[in-house]
């Protein structure tokens, strides 16, 4: 079946990108790289894209930058133009970096290049670096000059491909406020990337991807609360507590935090009844995962780096 550009009515939201049900296959390959996934991008919103190693994240990012073609599935996009910028590093290593800047600016056609030059060299503060070789680079001025070439293009939608990967502490930090404010401008932001509290801190939304499925999406809060069961009780004078007595069974303790399934409605309530029976005091309770990694594990049953 041929892909569908489907038009802004059947799109019904404000998304500048959404695929539909997308499946895709390498010539050769017994299952599927994607089966079935859905994804809108929005305007101003940084996407965090997720999924261990061989989970179909690179080949969604191939289709959504229309560099494959799905063999099925529905493709909206309003977007003028779609940037990449790659894991690898997309420069010359033996030029300088505004020698890179220069070559790239001419490939790449904008109404003002000279002011699309000043910008990203702005965006990604390399003004004190432009005669510098790329190859001597650090790492982090390196991702720099790659987000800067990315965004030569001046594009609507930005798509970043492991963005921090071997930077310094100081470069990522930096690296991650440009995301932000760069989807403050209203670009739209695609962010792939191992670190999971990068994801947490910087992106409005976040979608799983395992094994070419789309396990979840959503906010991270919504994901956090979503997709756990599990209530954490802390606790004060809870030494004479029987566990065994308890109404639930305890999961895991760490310090004063005691973690159940919170499988039933009751569970909550039972639980506190309990407590304070036995003479325990409640200090807080929360419901729901505090970390992302833990949705992640949860949902693909693996480690990021696995
Ligand atoms: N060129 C290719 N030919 C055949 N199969 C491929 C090709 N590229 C990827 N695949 C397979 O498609 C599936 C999805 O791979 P993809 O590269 O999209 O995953 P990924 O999530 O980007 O992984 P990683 O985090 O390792 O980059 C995997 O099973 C992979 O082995």
């Amino acid at each position: 079946m041929d892909l569908v550009l489907a038009d802004r009515a059947r799109c019904n939201s404000n998304a500048i990108i959404r695929l539909n049900d997308i499946r895709y296959a390498y010539p050769g390959a017994s299952e599927n790289a994607l089966n079935g996934v859905s994804l809108a991008l929005h305007p101003g919103r940084i996407l965090g894209l997720l999924g261990p190693n061989g989970a179909g994240k690179s080949t969604l990012i191939s289709i959504i930058t229309g560099m494959r073609k799905a063999a099925s599935g529905e493709w909206y996009s309003s977007a003028k133009r779609v940037s990449l910028v790659p894991q690898d590093f997309a420069f010359y290593p033996s030029l300088t970096v505004a020698e890179n800047l220069k070559f790239f600016s001419r490939m790449t056609p904008t109404a003002a290049p000279a002011e699309s030059l000043a910008k990203v060299i702005d965006i990604a503060q390399l003004g004190a670096f432009l005669n510098k070789q790329a190859a001597q680079l650090s790492g982090g001025m390196k991702r720099r000059l790659n987000l800067a070439i990315g965004l030569l293009a001046e594009p609507d939608v930005l798509l970043l491909d492991e963005p921090t990967v071997g930077v310094d502490p100081q470069s990522r930090a930096y690296l991650l406020n440009a995301v932000r404010e760069l989807a403050a401008t209203g670009i739209s932001v695609l962010y792939t990337s191992h670190y999971m509290d990068e994801v947490q801190a910087i992106c409005d939304e976040v979608a799983i991807v395992d094994r070419g499925v789309l396990l979840a999406n959503g906010s991270v809060a919504e994901l956090l609360q979503q997709q756990s069961s599990e209530v954490v009780f802390t606790l004060s004078e809870f030494e004479q507590l029987d566990w065994s007595l308890a109404p639930t069974p305890l999961l895991a303790r760490e310090r004063d935090e005691f973690r159940f399934a919170c499988a039933q409605s009751n569970t909550i309530s039972e639980l506190c009844q309990w407590f304070t029976a036995q003479g325990a005091q409640i200090i807080a309770m929360r419901r729901g995962h505090q970390h992302l990694e833990q949705v992640f594990m949860q949902l693909t049953h693996h480690r990021l780096r696995d």
